[in-house]
Formats: structure tokens, C-alpha cells, sequence
């Protein structure tokens, strides 16, 4: 989709930096040199106790296509330093022309509910294939990500609604109100407004009419009778240009002449004043008029707070309507994803853990080749553990630590039911993981949420999910920082 939108390869789509690091890897002879990146978040968004991982599938065919053009190399021989010299040497770009994706990739589905600190994504490979790709990666996950949990929380206030995706207009530029539509989709909505998003991927689309239909005729009922003569299997008349009570007494009138046609009136949109009390008095006047069916859709900034007040108000929507709050992760307009070194293998062929120091406990990065592994119980997921593929205990007797709190501990044995979440990818820059349908991702979302306790789910102080690291590798990335801190 973007390399149409944009007609280039998309192998610039990267921070400057990364290339000009790339060119030190390759100065200094490390270009080739193993490494290994983490991709996580360290907070979850929207103040919530979950987050939704999705932007695989798009992350996928950027590293099958990945690899400059001419026009690519054309262009990075014109950048120039502060001397107005190229800043890169030919044969480096000669390098960069010829180089093919060999990375190892692992990462979780799509679909998959997943918490701080845990790797959504690890690859590895040639420390400036790896290094070049953070900026993408952090691109196409970080917002598909975002979208999707934002999508998620809506379908947790409206389990058994419909909810339409509204958000192409506002959406940040084209490629935003796609990945907003796809996300938002996988995440609990069961429709889309966006066309292109419903060719492109599958989603089914759906929609209502605007006021400027109505403002176009000599009056609303006209307006009615005229979009429902023409398409008499798709009505739901928008009832508040005018007078909302009023139009829904008009819709009436429409939706007894469809049904003398053998047709039906699908349903109403309320788009303004007060949703809670005008739904009601909607639902009152189509149920008198024998209407039960007809549904009662609700737009005008809606997002997860008013949706819950509405429904806590005894608001007769069944159809939810939303555009701006969801695709923009309006009160959050970003996830903080990042992509960090962890591991770097030295000259000598050897694994050498890697950590970021912080100030802050929270910022210092986890060193390692790390995989998580989700323990459940038959009431749902228990807790995460991180751990080092290179050096875990045996499942007998695992003890997990709370990075935060060294005196917190859990012990999981033998009995426990686990799965390791970071699933392989591409081995050796080929693809060897089948993308699933997105029906099955989208369904993945609600089983995994189930999973989680209520308390995790909510809104409002929601319970930390526990993720811990595996003492060996707890114990592994103390040392690491009392050597790196002690200087030793
Ligand atoms: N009963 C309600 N409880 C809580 N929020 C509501 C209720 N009814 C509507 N809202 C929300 O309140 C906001 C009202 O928006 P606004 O002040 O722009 O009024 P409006 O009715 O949309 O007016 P306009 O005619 O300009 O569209 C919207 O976000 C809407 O979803
Ligand atoms: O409110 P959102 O969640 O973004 O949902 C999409 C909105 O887009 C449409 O109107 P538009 O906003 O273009 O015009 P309006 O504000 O005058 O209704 C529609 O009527 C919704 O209100
Ligand atoms: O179909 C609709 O009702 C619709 C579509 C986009 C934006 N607002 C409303």
C-alpha cells in the first residue's frame, strides 16, 4: 500500500542517523558483526493494564521488500556534510546496493495482548542490517499497536455492539487512516467507513449518509424517501440536521414505506445533543411504531469514556459510530516502543550481553537473546517471564523475579501450562511464518483479552499484569550493571 502511495522503495523510510551509523559499522569492519535488538514498550498506553501488539503483517512485507534501489543509492550520493563533502564513500554505497535482508526475526502474533518490557519483536542479524531497520519497525508497530488497544478498550465497553470505524477524515494522512482502519479492525471493530482499507484488507464497510444529503432537498422527509427509494437495503437515515425527534418521526414514515416495498428501515443515526436521552426517546418512538429491529447508531466524538457514560446512562445505542478519538489515539498520540541492543557478538565469535544504563530502573534495557513465556491457569493468563534462550532453568522449577522488586519472587514447576510468545519469522532474511487471516487475528484479540483478569482489564487503576525475568537472567543483568556502574 505505501510503496503505491509513495511509488519508491521504502528502505530510506529510516532516521539519518542509521545510516550514517551503518556507514561507521561498515568503516570500522563491524558491519557484519551479530547483534541482537529488542523491540517493547515500557508502558502501557491510555493509562491501561493491557496492550494489543499489531503492525506484524506490515512490518513483514517491508523486510521482504527491503534492499535500495538505484534511485535510492542516486539519492544518499548527493547527501554531503559539513564540508560540504559526500558524506558517504561510494563503495559503502556500493555495499548498500547490493545488500539483501539476512536477518533472524521473532516475534509475537498479531493479536496478542502483551505488557512492558517484553520483546514484541527480536531480530538478529548484522549489526547494520539491524541498526537500519529500528526507525521502520518502531514505525509500523508502535501506531498499528496503539490503534489496536485503543479499539480494544472500545469493544471491552460495548461487548455486544457494533462499532464502526469513522476515522479516514481525520486520520493522520493516508497511510495513518489505513493502518488506523486495519488496526482498529483487529482490535474489535466490525467495520469500516474506508473503502480502500476494505479492499485492501478484507474489512467489511459500512455507512449511514451525511446532513449534506438532507440540507440538499426541500425537506428531510424528502431527503428519506429519496435515499431509501434508491437504496432500499441499505437505510439508516441521519435524523439530526434539523430536529432529532422530529427526524426520527420522519424516519418512521420512510421505514413504513419500505416495508409496504418488502424492505426495512435499517436504521437511525443521532450525531448530536445529548446521545443518552435522545436515543432513549428514539428507541421509545421506534418500538411504539413497531420498529424493535431497527438499530440506533451514535456518532460525534465518541471515545471509551463517553461510550461507558452513555451505556452507564441506560443510552439505547446498539451502533457506535467512531472516528477522530480512536484513529489518532487522541489522548495518547503515540506508544513509546522502543529498540534496543542486547546482545553483540565480539570479534572472537562470543556472545556479549548489552544493557542501556538509566537513572531510572525503569529505562535500564535487559541484556540477552530474550524470549517471554506466558504462564495460564484454567482461569487465564498468570504472569510473563522473560528469559534467556542461551541459559534458562529447566521447567521443573523456574523462579521468576520481579525486576522492580528483587524480593518478589514466584515459582513456577512442571505442572505449570506455559507458551513461549516470540514465534520465528524470517530465519536468515526468508520469510517461514504464514501472516494468518485477519479474521483470525481479530478473533486472537477477545481470546487473549478474556484471559486476563478483570482488574487488568479495567480502566481506571488497573491491576500490573506480573512480568518478571528468569533469575538467570535477572541475575545475568545485575551483574552487567554493577560491572558497568563499578567500572570492574
Ligand atoms: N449523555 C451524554 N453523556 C456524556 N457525553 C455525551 C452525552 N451526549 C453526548 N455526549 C458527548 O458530548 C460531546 C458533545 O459535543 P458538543 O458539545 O460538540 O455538542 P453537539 O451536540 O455535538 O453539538 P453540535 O451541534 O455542535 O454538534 C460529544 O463528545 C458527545 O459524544
Ligand atoms: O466524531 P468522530 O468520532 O470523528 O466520527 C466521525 C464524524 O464524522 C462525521 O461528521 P463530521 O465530524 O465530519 O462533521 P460534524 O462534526 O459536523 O458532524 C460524522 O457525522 C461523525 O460525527
Ligand atoms: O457512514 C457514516 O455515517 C460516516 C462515515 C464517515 C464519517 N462519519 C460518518
Amino acid at each position: 500500500m505505501i510503496n503505491r502511495l509513495y511509488d519508491t522503495s521504502l528502505s530510506l523510510l529510516t532516521d539519518l542517523y542509521q545510516l550514517t551509523m551503518a556507514y561507521g559499522y561498515w568503516k570500522s569492519g563491524k558491519a557484519e558483526q551479530q547483534a541482537v535488538f529488542n523491540l517493547y514498550f515500557r508502558k502501557h498506553p491510555f493509562g491501561g493494564g493491557f496492550t494489543v501488539a499489531c503492525g506484524l503483517s506490515s512490518a513483514i512485507s517491508y523486510l521482504n521488500e527491503y534492499g535500495f534501489s538505484t534511485k535510492d543509492i542516486k539519492y544518499l550520493r548527493t547527501l554531503t556534510g559539513s564540508d560540504g563533502q559526500p558524506l558517504f564513500e561510494e563503495d559503502f554505497l556500493e555495499y548498500l546496493k547490493n545488500l539483501s535482508f539476512q536477518c533472524d526475526v521473532y516475534a509475537v502474533p498479531e493479536g496478542t495482548v502483551v505488557f512492558p518490557n517484553e520483546p514484541l519483536l527480536r531480530i538478529t542479524g548484522p549489526i547494520l542490517q539491524c541498526q537500519l531497520l529500528e526507525t521502520p519497525l518502531l514505525n509500523l508497530i508502535n501506531f498499528q499497536t496503539l490503534i489496536a488497544t485503543k479499539a480494544a478498550r472500545m469493544r471491552l465497553v460495548a461487548p455486544h455492539d457494533a462499532l464502526l470505524e469513522f476515522g479516514l477524515r481525520r486520520a493522520q494522512g493516508p497511510d495513518g487512516g489505513m493502518t488506523a482502519s486495519r488496526a482498529a479492525y483487529i482490535g474489535g471493530f466490525d467495520a469500516t467507513s474506508n473503502v480502500l482499507a476494505g479492499k485492501l484488507y478484507g474489512i467489511p464497510v459500512k455507512g449511514t449518509h451525511a446532513h449534506s444529503w438532507v440540507m440538499s432537498f426541500e425537506d428531510e422527509l424528502t431527503a428519506f424517501e429519496t435515499y431509501a427509494r434508491y437504496l432500499p437495503n441499505n437505510v439508516t437515515l441521519l435524523v439530526d440536521t434539523y430536529d432529532t425527534i422530529k427526524g426520527v418521526k420522519n424516519a418512521i414514515v420512510v421505514g413504513e414505506q419500505l416495508r409496504a416495498r418488502g424492505h426495512d428501515l435499517g436504521g437511525i443515526r443521532l450525531d448530536s445533543g445529548d446521545l443518552a436521552y435522545l436515543s432513549i426517546e428514539a428507541r421509545k418512538l421506534l418500538d411504539a411504531a413497531g420498529f424493535e429491529n431497527t438499530s440506533i447508531v451514535a456518532s460525534n466524538d465518541l471515545d471509551e469514556y463517553i461510550m461507558a457514560s452513555l451505556k452507564n446512562q441506560g443510552a439505547k445505542i446498539n451502533v457506535w459510530g467512531v472516528g477522530t478519538k480512536l484513529v489518532t489515539a487522541y489522548d495518547q498520540p503515540a506508544l513509546g516502543g522502543v529498540y534496543k541492543l542486547s546482545a553483540f557478538k565480539n570479534g572472537k565469535g562470543e556472545w556479549e550481553n548489552k544493557v542501556k544504563l538509566s537513572e531510572q530502573t525503569i529505562k535500564t534495557s535487559t541484556p540477552g537473546i530474550q524470549q517471554v513465556r506466558r504462564y495460564r491457569n484454567e482461569k487465564g493468563f498468570v504472569a510473563d517471564m522473560i528469559f534467556d534462550v542461551r541459559n534458562v532453568q529447566e521447567p521443573e522449577k523456574v523462579t521468576m523475579i520481579d525486576p522492580y522488586d528483587f524480593t518478589r519472587h514466584r515459582t513456577f514447576n512442571a505442572n505449570h501450562a506455559y507458551e513461549d510468545l516470540l514465534q520465528p519469522i524470517f530465519s536468515a532474511g526468508k520469510q517461514t511464518y504464514e501472516i494468518p487471516p485477519i479474521e483470525e487475528t481479530k478473533l486472537r484479540v477477545q481470546q487473549q483479552l478474556a484471559q486476563l483478569h478483570e482488574g487488568i482489564r479495567r480502566f481506571v487503576n488497573p491491576h500490573t499484569y506480573p512480568v518478571g525475568l528468569e533469575k538467570n537472567l535477572f541475575d545475568a543483568k545485575t551483574a552487567l550493571i554493577l560491572k558497568l556502574r563499578g567500572g570492574e
